[in-house]
């Protein structure tokens, strides 16, 4: 663990773990944070320590009982032995690739999830939408942020086609390699702040991390790379301290994640649409030529874009094939999008 922490607040801890802690948990237990997921250990902080500790859990339940990164822990202050997991306030998961689990955990306990686009011929209004939808599924406020604005003469006009997205949404512009221009995320980077990113390829995430960790990014660096037997280390999953005291939860899994299962959070964003396959006339309308079909209908009034449609037919039909992806299939009650 590359910095020293002293307090729970420093970690993360919020009243939202406190209020789950009974007085006889406290007692006997402490609380700490999951650092790292190594192979078959957990780096964890807590009040004054840093320990390396067993993940086992003796009566665990299930497959998202397990810590990663981000979780609070109670561990029994004399043995070290994780006795549960706080309820998490969001779980990033997906489906396992392979064999075994079909369940990978990601991460956990994610303030802000920076949505990142550049202002370039690869800005796409549909690509935002969906990791919009991702944030609301998992329960992270998104934060989309812009970068390459010194290669644009018009990043405003990136600013409002996302500002158009979602009401309220914060959008922010940046020079990823530049620090001053970074600074602006400073905010969602503070003590006690966990941040997440999310984006294409070579939109800037990796500039971005490296300027948020600033000096950090290159002293970790150079302990991690190699352990005492001079071979690289194998940590899989960690958090990483960001200069402005936060915390970064970077790695690989987070930097690809998809939509899964997210049919609840395709239904917020298109709340307008979903509303209206209700009054269209038949349950299983196609939204094509059937009688009666709200859809068709809003469109012929203008209400509605085809664009829009189909960005929620797309998105639909890529959330029904990545659940079905799953090895525990869930039956749908309702689906969205075109059925047959
Ligand atoms: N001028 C300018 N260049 C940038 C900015 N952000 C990123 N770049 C450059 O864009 C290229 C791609 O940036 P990366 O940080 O590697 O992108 P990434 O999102 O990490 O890409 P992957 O690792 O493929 O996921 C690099 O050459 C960066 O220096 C920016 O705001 N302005
Ligand atoms: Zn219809």
């Amino acid at each position: 663990m590359e910095v020293n922490v002293p307090t729970l607040a420093d970690l993360g801890w919020k009243p939202v773990f406190s209020t789950q802690v009974s007085a006889e948990e406290d007692q006997q237990c402490q609380p700490v944070r999951v650092m790292a997921v190594h192979r078959g250990m957990i780096a964890v902080a807590g009040e004054g320590l840093e320990a390396m500790i067993s993940p086992r859990i003796s009566n665990s339940q299930g497959e998202e009982d397990r810590p990663t990164v981000g979780d609070w822990l109670l561990i029994d202050r004399d043995s070290q032995e994780v006795m549960r997991i706080l309820t998490r306030v969001n779980l990033f998961k997906r489906p396992a690739p392979g064999h075994g689990r079909s369940i990978q955990l990601i991460a956990a306990n994610v303030d802000t999830l920076f949505i990142v686009a550049s202002c370039n011929q690869d800005f796409s209004v549909p690509r935002l939408e969906r990791y919009l939808v991702l944030a609301r599924e998992v329960g992270v406020t998104p934060v989309v942020v812009l970068t390459k604005i010194d290669l644009t003469n018009d990043p405003e006009a990136f600013r409002e086609a996302a500002c158009e997205l979602q009401p309220g949404l914060q959008v922010e512009l940046v020079n990823a390699r530049d620090p001053a221009s970074v600074a602006r995320l400073a905010g969602r980077c503070g003590l006690g702040e966990t941040v997440a990113l999310l984006g294409s390829s070579g939109v800037g995430k990796s500039t971005l991390v490296n300027t948020l960790r600033g000096s950090d990014s290159i002293l970790t660096q150079a302990v991690r790379e190699i352990d005492g037997k001079g071979r690289h280390t194998t940590t899989v999953r960690e958090m990483h301290r960001l200069d402005q005291g936060g915390w970064l939860m970077d790695t690989p899994g987070m930097r690809e994640f998809q939509i899964s299962d997210a049919t609840s959070g395709i239904a917020e964003v298109f709340d307008d649409i979903v509303a209206l396959t209700l009054e269209c006339r038949f349950t299983n309308c196609g939204h094509e030529a059937e009688p009666g079909c709200a859809i068709q209908a809003a469109m012929a009034q203008g209400t509605l874009t085809l664009t829009r449609l189909e960005r929620w037919r797309k998105l639909s039909a890529e959330d029904i094939v990545n659940t079905d992806s799953l090895a525990e299939r869930r039956s749908r009650t309702r689906g969205a999008g075109k059925r047959k």
